[in-house]
């Protein structure tokens, strides 16, 4: 059978979210039944718990402690850096300063983003210097101290972990496992480290951490603080199921540019994260890509007659920026 035949007899109607061993991925007889796995994830649920993802608990303690120590600087301070004034949204965003689902009033969360950036700068960053519609350096505060050091080695990680994911991808899409390779020499990587400060107003639906919404690359890779509940996914039934922390995994979602090129077969599946803990909760998610200048469009093994092409061509970068300003400008219409 087809992925586009498969996918029109899976159900979406989840009730949990599955959990993938990855710490076996580069065992080739393990590969076919992980990239089974996988396949199922992404057509029923689009989000995936991975355990054993190899990124060292030390390294996660490290930006943990650092971003709690960010955020906990004064306002003004922290507005230094302030995303509308660094290029291409880098640098710190305050609380409802965003507000990705227009029917709420604003995401009460702040938060923190970088892109891609060597722990050792290099003269000449290729990465950096191609990333086209969203280049634009890093900017990094003066404190705490070593900060950069501790956000950039969680980022390289993480990183690996999604190069890891694409491969295993490639083989869930009936793919050569290399097919995104050369797609992503640069990858488009933007980290966000968000704090969701106790919310102690209304406590409605339209009052929420980050409002309902589907992610803009190819797939997130999200930690999240330990012992929190916040985060829900959106089942076919309209009933929001919990995506609770779980201690030594990473949470994977499909974003919406693998749901364009896999015409929908993969599941971009809504969300939202909702802290009524009376206590700060954390969470970092890395949204990974493919490089900027790539065509996204559906892929033939995921169209057929019944399922024909449900989206446009259109670049990486072209469709993340233009997604992105909607975010921060409410007013602004994207299809
Ligand atoms: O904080 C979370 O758990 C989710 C964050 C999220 O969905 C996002 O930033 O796109
Ligand atoms: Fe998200």
């Amino acid at each position: 059978m087809s992925l586009a035949e498969t996918a029109a007899s899976v159900s979406s109607a989840f009730d949990s979210i599955p959990i993938v061993d990855i710490g076996h991925a580069s065992a080739p007889e393990e590969r076919a039944a992980l990239a089974q796995q996988i396949r199922d994830a992404c057509m029923k649920v689009g989000f995936f718990y991975v355990s054993n993802h190899g990124i060292p608990q030390e390294t996660i303690d490290r930006v943990v402690s650092a971003m709690k120590a960010y955020f906990s600087l004064p306002f003004d301070t922290k507005m230094q850096l302030y995303h509308k004034n660094v290029a291409n949204f880098k640098g710190y965003a305050p609380v409802l300063d965003s507000n990705i689902d227009p029917a709420n009033g604003g995401d009460l969360q702040e938060g923190f983003e970088i892109g891609w950036e060597e722990l050792v700068p290099k003269e000449h960053d290729e990465k950096r210097l191609n990333d086209g519609a969203m280049a634009g350096a890093n900017v990094w505060p003066l404190e705490p101290a070593g900060f950069r050091e501790a956000c950039l080695n969680y980022y390289h990680a993480a990183v690996g972990v999604g190069k890891v994911l694409f491969r295993l991808f490639a083989l869930a899409l009936d793919l050569p496992e290399t097919y995104f390779d050369d797609k992503t020499r640069n990858a488009a990587a933007i980290m966000r480290t968000l704090h969701y400060p106790p919310q102690t107003g209304p406590q409605d639906d339209n009052t929420v951490g980050i409002g309902a919404h589907t992610d803009f690359e190819c797939f997130t890779i999200l930690w999240q603080e330990p012992g929190i509940q916040a985060l829900q996914v959106l089942n076919s039934e309209r009933q929001w199921i919990s995506a609770p922390p779980i201690p030594g995994t990473l949470v994977i979602n499909i974003g919406d540019q693998l749901a364009r090129w896999t015409n929908d077969v993969f599941r971009s599946t809504v969300h939202r994260a909702v802290n009524r803990s009376d206590l700060r909760r954390y969470s970092i998610p890395l949204f990974f890509g493919t490089d900027y200048h790539i065509q996204i469009e559906p892929m033939p093994s995921c169209v057929s007659p019944e399922r024909p092409p449900r989206y446009e061509p259109i670049t990486a970068g072209d469709y993340v920026r233009k997604r992105l300003l909607e975010m921060y400008n409410p007013n602004a219409t994207f299809s």
